[in-house]
């Protein structure tokens, strides 16, 4: 590393913190002093979660580029606003580098998370530089708003109600274990054919549903809601536990990810795992009251956004269940990714 963390923190922030740009979007003190100071917006509430991206974990060389590890940590929180119904404001990152940390490796990170940051609007307003004596660690704090009293929650469903998602399921891992096959099988290196390379962005590139979710909290209409971090299983559990319901998912209804069969036909895996259990692809999950549904719908198609009823919720006792394709009913049960699963 050729700089120190104040050489380090000018290089990633310097040309980012002009005065105009920022008070335009509510900021009073940015990067420099001991803490940023911004403008609170009238009748707003303040949202705030932070995520983590880990090498090794989150990451590895022969899956993320380093724009794509920015990109995704900044996306991944946009996500969590998302899924409150609120706007994504300002953002604060924290990094532990290294010691010999490569200087162009953590801006071309940076490139990516300012790429990202300035696709939803998000004001990087401070953070923290630290070393570490293991790999990068890269922790966003996003800060939102959304109107007082109407963030929603996992914790509203009602029995009767339908369960939707925002967009396709199961992409992003099926990029992943392509990536990770690629690693190690030269017979899948070369020219990704498109739909491949649809499934690699997805694991790579993933796209907060931020305009879902703030429509979502505009109309009024939607009883919970969880962004898919750990996958569908693991969030629809959440969503039951914390609203004392059971769900009812339809195998048949399941969005999958354009080309997720071609996938797993060709690394011999189940697309149903990479679907229910795979993760990491931030689309919506929710639900409305079936009354309300037609207004929902109508309300997405006015923006262009995709919304698929895929299930229903039941009684808390019923727990969260799948529907197989010949009508048959399974428990569905709350696996995904677990940080602390014995290896
Ligand atoms: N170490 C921690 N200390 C305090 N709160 C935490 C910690 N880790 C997670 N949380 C909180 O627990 C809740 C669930 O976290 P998490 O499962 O990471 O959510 P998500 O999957 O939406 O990112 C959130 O409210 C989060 O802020
Ligand atoms: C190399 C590698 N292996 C496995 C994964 C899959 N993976 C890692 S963390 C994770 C779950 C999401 O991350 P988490 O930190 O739990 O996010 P949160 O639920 O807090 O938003 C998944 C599916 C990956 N992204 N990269
Ligand atoms: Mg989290
Ligand atoms: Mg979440
Ligand atoms: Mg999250």
């Amino acid at each position: 590393m050729q700089h120190d963390e104040f050489g380090l923190i000018r290089l990633l922030t310097g040309d980012r913190q002009q005065a105009d740009g920022m008070r335009s979007q509510g900021v009073v003190v940015g990067i420099g002093d001991d803490a940023a100071v911004t403008a609170l917006s009238p009748g707003m509430q303040l949202v705030a979660s932070c995520d983590t991206m880990t090498e090794g974990i989150h990451f590895l060389p022969v899956t993320m580029r380093d724009e794509d590890i920015g990109f995704k940590a900044m996306a991944s929180n946009i996500s969590d606003m998302a899924a409150m119904g609120a706007k994504a404001r300002y953002a604060l990152v924290a990094l532990s580098l290294p010691k010999d940390a490569d200087t162009e490796q953590i801006r071309r990170i940076y490139a990516g998370l300012y790429e990202c940051a300035d696709l939803f609007g998000v004001a990087v307003i401070g953070g923290d530089t630290t070393s570490t004596r293991g790999g990068i660690v890269l922790t966003v704090t996003i800060l939102g708003e959304v109107p007082a009293g109407r963030a929603l929650l996992r914790s509203g469903a009602k029995p009767g109600d339908a369960v939707f998602v925002t967009g396709p399921l199961g992409g992003s891992a099926a990029g992943l274990s392509y990536l990770l096959h690629r690693g190690t099988d030269a017979a899948l290196w070369g020219e990704l054919p498109a739909e491949t390379a649809e499934l690699v962005r997805a694991h790579t590139r993933p796209l907060p549903q931020a305009a879902a979710g703030e429509l979502l909290q505009r109309t009024g209409l939607c009883r919970a809601l969880n962004d898919i971090s750990d996958g569908l299983a693991s969030e629809a559990a959440e969503i039951a536990e914390a609203s004392g319901v059971g769900l009812l998912i339809a195998e048949e209804k399941l969005p999958l990810a354009e080309g997720l069969r071609a996938c797993a036909e060709k690394l011999a895996a189940d697309p149903l795992e990479w679907v229910l259990y795979g993760g990491e692809d931030y689309q919506l999950l929710g639900t409305a009251a079936e009354a309300d549904l037609a207004a929902l719908r109508e309300a997405f198609s006015g923006e262009g956004l995709p919304l698929h009823v895929i299930g229903r919720v039941t009684a808390a006792g019923e727990g969260v269940r799948l529907q197989r394709p010949d009508g048959t009913v399974q428990p569905l049960p709350k696996r995904g990714y677990n940080h602390f699963a014995a290896k």
